[in-house]
């Protein structure tokens, strides 16, 4: 093993904070336009993937959290298991807070829950990250990071602006600094198939997901099985054909994917294939189909499959 590989180190972090914190735009600023996907709402066990970040020393995934951007809907609740499920999963967590306001008791309480989750967890590393730097002055800016630090403890705090592209390589590398010894996971450069392939699968679970969660809770695998150009397209105007396997582990699940006549299948196609348009750039033919995979979560075999 060359000492390049040695050195590699690849993993998992997921960027919180409360709403309106700059958790998008960051997110975007870390992995560059191209292979950040803008679709939200994934309230499932599934991590969303939200970006990719390769460079020659590392990998980082960055992986959505459902749940801990909207504090206010879960203030006096129970966090959700997911939630700290997710928490603990990662290898490092960037926790944002905004410099054009002040430390609050949406920050506070997500504070509460990370500091939980690293006494109880394997001690997950937190990244306190101040966004907007460039909405404020010097003596703001000071007087914020000071309250970040005594909000409570984490392993760094940077400051970033996001928009300016301002300290946002420390950012990266703050959060890698936290990352395993490991190899790429996913192929980098541009958007390779893998990752495609893990997208477009994402934005097919939420919009199949869109309206029955309750039904069909962790129930739902998708599996993306080909992903070709059509042939005799226009070069201008290329289209991608996409063959998609919807894994349910029982009939009355499939029956609520497909819905009256195929009528919802139909609409979480169409749904589905806006988003995926809008990440890949092109055209894109989208073929659904929907198969029974009995107690697939508890079949080891199955799970591999399925991709996980
Ligand atoms: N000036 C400035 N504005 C920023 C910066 N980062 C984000 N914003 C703005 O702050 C607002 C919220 O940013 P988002 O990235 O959507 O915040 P978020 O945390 O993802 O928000 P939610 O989706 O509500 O949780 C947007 O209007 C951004 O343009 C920054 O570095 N500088």
């Amino acid at each position: 093993m060359s000492p390049a590989e040695v050195a590699h180190r690849s993993g998992f972090a997921c960027i919180v904070g409360r709403p309106n914190a700059g958790k998008s735009t960051l997110t975007n600023a870390l992995v560059g336009e191209k292979v950040a996907i803008t679709s939200s709402k994934p309230q499932t066990t599934r991590h969303a993937i939200r970006g990719i970040i390769t460079r020659p020393d590392a990998q980082l995934v960055l992986v959505d959290t459902p749940g801990l951007h909207r504090p206010r809907t879960l203030l006096g609740q129970r966090l959700n298991d997911v939630v700290r499920e997710t928490l603990t999963e990662v290898d490092v967590v960037g926790f944002c807070l905004p410099a054009d306001q002040k430390v609050g008791p949406g920050d506070r309480f997500i504070a509460a829950e990370l500091a939980t989750i690293r006494r109880e967890g394997r001690g997950t590393p937190v990244v306190a990250i101040a966004t907007k730097i460039d909405m404020v002055d010097r003596q703001r800016l000071t007087e914020h990071l000071l309250s970040i630090d005594r909000l409570g403890e984490w392993d760094d705090i940077v400051p970033v602006s996001a928009v300016r592209g301002e300290q946002v390589d420390v950012v990266t590398d703050l959060l890698v600094k936290h990352l395993p010894a490991g190899p790429v996971m996913y192929p980098s450069g541009e958007l390779t198939d893998e990752p495609e392939a893990v997208m477009v699968a994402e934005l097919i679970r939420e919009a199949a997901l869109e309206g029955v969660r309750d039904e069909l809770p962790h129930s739902l695998a998708v599996v993306v099985d080909e992903m070709t150009p059509r042939e005799g397209r226009p070069e201008h105007d290329p289209m991608l054909e996409i063959r998609v396997i919807l894994f349910v582990e029982r009939s009355s699940q499939k029956g609520i994917i497909i819905g009256k006549g195929g009528a919802r299948l139909k609409e979480v196609g169409t749904n589905a294939r806006r988003g995926i348009e809008a990440l890949l750039g092109q055209k894109v033919f989208l073929d659904l189909h929907v198969k029974i995979a009995k107690d697939w979560q508890r079949d080891p075999k199955q799970l591999q499959r399925l991709g996980f």
